[in-house]
């Protein structure tokens, strides 16, 4: 365990699965059929982006509402939030960025802290301050695959969860390598698809992408 507080270790979070769901939650009743249809898909780690005024009430909902999934909070960027998930029933909080004051907060916190980082200055403050397990965002525009390939030579006991521009053409390219233990994409959540409902499509989606990552194995 990184920090003694912490009541989930985030290595055994990053083997949860290898696709992490990015949901943006416009409207709360939507939170529930959304989140039973991910997991319905094989994907049990849910990333409740703090985008919208009724995410934390998503979080609290999804909490006791869907006791299948691990739900916990994206876009956490100050430690007052990081508080405000905790309350709010989040089992893990991951932030697009890093700050040292929500390093230091995510050292104290009872659920873990996946930090963003997007440079090697940025991991090594996060290194610095006990971390191991960190997001790679913005993925894509940071370099992807390639940069994180390169992070591996001096770097190879960190582990990614890289987010931001992935879906179901490049993932595997991502989950190929050795420092990447699962990816966050918003690919099986298309707007077309929650606009109309279509929450079968959505598990159709999960499925088909645990399908092509275990042939790779
Ligand atoms: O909101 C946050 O905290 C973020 O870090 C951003 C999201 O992780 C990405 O926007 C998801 O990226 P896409 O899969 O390309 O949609």
């Amino acid at each position: 365990m990184a920090f003694e507080n912490w009541q989930l270790d985030p290595a055994t979070l990053f083997a949860q699965g290898p696709v992490v769901p990015v949901i943006v939650i416009n409207d709360l009743a939507e939170a529930v059929p959304m989140a039973k249809a991910l997991v319905a898909g094989g994907l049990r780690v849910l990333e409740v982006t703090l985008r919208t005024p009724v995410a934390m009430d998503a979080i609290r909902l999804l909490s006791q509402e869907v006791p299948d999934a691990i739900v916990g909070a994206g876009t956490v960027t100050s430690s007052e939030q990081l508080q405000q998930v905790i309350d709010a029933g989040a089992r893990f909080a991951i932030s697009p960025g890093m700050t040292r004051e929500l390093l230091l907060a995510g050292r104290e916190s009872t659920i873990p802290l996946i930090p963003g980082i997007a440079s090697i200055s940025e991991l090594m403050e996060g290194l610095d301050l006990g971390y191991t397990h960190f997001k790679f965002f913005p993925a894509e525009a940071a370099g992807g695959v390639k940069t994180l390939k390169s992070i591996h030579g001096p770097f190879s006991e960190v582990r990614f969860c890289p987010t931001g521009g992935i879906n179901d053409k490049n993932f595997l390219e991502y989950l190929a390598l050795p420092n990447v233990c699962c990816v966050g994409g918003s690919w099986v959540l298309p707007a077309d698809a929650i606009a109309a409902g279509d929450w079968s499509k959505v598990t159709q989606l999960c499925q088909d992408a645990l399908a092509l990552a275990a042939q790779r194995s």
